[in-house]
């Protein structure tokens, strides 16, 4: 059994990796507010919009903290942002759902979310997505570290240096790999599995566009920064 061993300088990395997700992160105050109380279609689709609007904004903060980001092309910088905003969206969703609460709260957050106005087809594959994200149990490091190769994604629309992103996302994957030898040294295919939900994440993204213009209710209205990010309007 060869030893693994991450180096100092994949321990630096995946420090500030893990230090710009903790710092650039939305409280999880949104989870807590569905909790509180029932909310409307209208008020939960302005509450979505508020969350994704602030979450493109946590993201754009996060990546220009990634060793290497800010110097690769800028028109590419803005490809990955625009090409990873969704999926990350959904992996925050994800990560906020399986957030440990007692029993009864889950219960409470998961049909506070059914009934948000977000039209039925999608509710199953949405769920479906966030629970194989809560069975991987993932530590802050795994998913600050899966948060940081979904953005390095190499091969997003219009990116034109596509070897610069994958120099950038390499030493994220090598590191990734070894946390997860180490942290899960019963499950050898534990890496696998946490890339197989990337796979997930983007056919979880085709129907984007889709659950917002379906939401329960008339004329949606998005923020310009949405319309950019998101496929509508
Ligand atoms: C595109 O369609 C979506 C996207 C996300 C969710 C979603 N899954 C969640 C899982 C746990 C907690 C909240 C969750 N959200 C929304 C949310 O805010 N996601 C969120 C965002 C957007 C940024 C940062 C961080 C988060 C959590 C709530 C928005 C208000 C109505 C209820 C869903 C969704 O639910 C129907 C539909």
């Amino acid at each position: 059994k060869e030893k693994i061993e991450i180096s100092k300088e994949q321990k630096a990395l995946t420090k500030l990796i893990v230090e710009a997700y903790n710092q650039h992160q939305i409280p999880q105050d949104v989870a807590k507010k569905l909790l509180q109380e029932q909310y409307s279609a209208e008020e939960n689709f302005l509450l979505l919009t508020e969350m994704a609007t602030n979450q493109v904004q946590v993201i754009v903060e996060f990546t220009k903290n990634i060793p290497g980001f800010l110097s690769l092309d800028h028109e590419d910088q803005i490809a990955l942002l625009k090409g990873s905003a969704v999926e990350a969206m959904f992996l925050r969703s994800a990560q906020v759902f399986s957030k440990k609460m007692p029993n009864q709260h889950s219960g409470v957050l998961e049909e506070r979310i059914r009934k948000s106005g977000i039209s039925e087809e999608f509710i199953t594959p949405m769920f479906n997505f966030y629970k194989s994200i809560g069975e991987l149990q993932m530590v802050q490091e795994e998913q600050a570290l899966l948060t940081a190769i979904t953005i390095l994604t190499p091969d997003r629309p219009y990116v034109k240096d596509q070897g610069a992103v994958e120099r950038l996302q390499e030493p994220m994957l090598d590191v990734l790999r070894k946390l997860c030898t180490l942290q899960h040294p019963q499950e050898p295919q534990y890496f696998a599995r946490l890339l197989g939900r990337l796979t997930e994440l983007r056919t979880l993204t085709h129907y984007h566009a889709e659950m917002l213009t379906s939401w329960r209710m008339n004329d949606h209205k998005f923020t310009p920064l949405l319309c950019e990010i998101w496929d509508v309007q």
